[in-house]
């Protein structure tokens, strides 16, 4: 809202940072369809090369957030490209016109937020706009489940790879540094869990940072666009009280990568028979610990395209929206996983599933 921006004179960016498949994009499209008169900038940046959430987005139609205010960074991480990619989007969008009154920023699963929070206080950008508050979204079942919780095997299996890597399991530290970024925590997927499972989580959430932002339970996104948006914080001057883990480690200035994990995207031709495809896929996401599976299907005789969303052993499908006049119908779906995992095998057997 206009009297937003001129309270703080500057305009405010919510980051939503939290790790893949945590509800990121669905919180976002509950805030758009909720907007209270807001027009709101959103900022999209997603690991691998496939664009799923900014099309996701696209195909919500909620009035607050036209197609030209979508804007999605699919070069690399956003805490690596910052330099590159996040100013030059962000000084482009200040050049505008018609300013948004909100900025809202969604990074990938596995960015860092320390990075993205420290660029706004770049000077350019420092005068103009202000970090509202840094929102990370968790997956409830999915830390219920002790997918954060570190697995020494495996961490032990990639030391024997790699002898550079001198942390612990990549998953863990970036779950806890994107809570440590949090001015306030999303509890997620509350409906996948009991009192019991949720006051688990709480309490493993709560030992994974030393600050304490509030945390609020939800399911499926939904918490009001009046709670997550206007929460004041102006976080890039508190950057200091938020190192990563990264940032303690190397303090020198090493580089940040992620060389911890990889994508790509496999092309298929028409899933005839979408049922069986998800059942086989869920097999080759357990048998080969693929972290993130997404993306879109063409389904013969539907005049509608699949959303596959696969996170963890959990698949959901449903059909989004029409294909377009002219659009042309195809398969893609994008894999995520930590780098020792075998790309041609998963491939492979994705492809022997249609
Ligand atoms: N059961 C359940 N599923 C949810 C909930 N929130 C989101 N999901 C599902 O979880 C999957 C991933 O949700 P997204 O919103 O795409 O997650 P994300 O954090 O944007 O994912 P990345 O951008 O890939 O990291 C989708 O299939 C959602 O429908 C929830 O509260 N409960």
């Amino acid at each position: 809202m206009t009297t937003e921006k001129a309270a703080h004179g500057k305009i405010p960016a919510t980051v939503i940072t939290g790790f893949l498949g945590a509800g990121k994009t669905t919180m976002i499209r509950n805030i758009l369809q909720n907007a209270g008169g807001r027009r709101i900038a959103l900022i999209i940046n997603e690991f691998g090369d496939l664009g799923v959430d900014g099309d996701v987005l696209k195909g919500c139609g909620a009035e607050a957030c036209s197609e030209d205010d979508i804007i999605e960074l699919t070069n690399g991480c956003i805490c690596c490209t910052v330099a590159d990619d996040f100013i030059p989007t962000m000084t482009k969008l200040l050049e505008r016109e018609n300013r948004p009154d909100h900025i809202v920023i969604e990074t990938s699963g596995l960015a860092l937020p320390q990075p993205l929070i420290a660029a706004f206080n770049w000077p350019d950008i420092r005068t103009q706009v202000t970090v509202d508050g840094v929102i990370t979204v968790v997956d409830s079942a999915a830390v219920a489940a002790g997918r954060f919780a570190d697995d020494h095997d495996k961490v032990d299996a990639l030391r024997v790879e790699d002898d550079n890597l001198d942390h612990e399991s990549p998953i863990e530290e970036l779950f806890e540094d994107q809570l440590t970024a949090a001015d306030l925590i999303i509890l997620n997927k509350t409906d996948l869990l009991d009192s019991t499972g949720l006051a688990f989580v709480r309490r493993e959430v709560s030992s994974r940072t030393s600050r304490k932002p509030t945390m609020i339970e939800a399911k499926n996104g939904e918490v009001s666009a009046a709670v997550l948006l206007g929460l004041g914080v102006g976080t890039e001057s508190d950057i200091a009280n938020r190192k990563s883990h990264h940032e303690m480690e190397h303090e020198a200035g090493e580089e940040h990568s992620h060389d911890e994990f990889d994508s790509f995207v496999v092309e298929l031709g028409p899933i005839a028979d979408p049922a069986g495809f998800i059942e086989k896929l869920k097999v080759i996401i357990a048998a080969h610990d693929v972290l993130r599976l997404k993306g879109f299907a063409d389904v013969p005789g539907k005049p509608m395209r699949l959303l596959i969303q696969g996170v963890g052993a959990r698949i959901d499908q449903y059909f989004d929206r029409a294909w377009a006049a002219g659009e042309v119908r195809r398969t893609r779906l994008v894999v995520i996983g930590l780098h020792d995992m075998d790309e041609a095998a998963v491939r492979a057997a994705i492809v022997a599933a249609v």
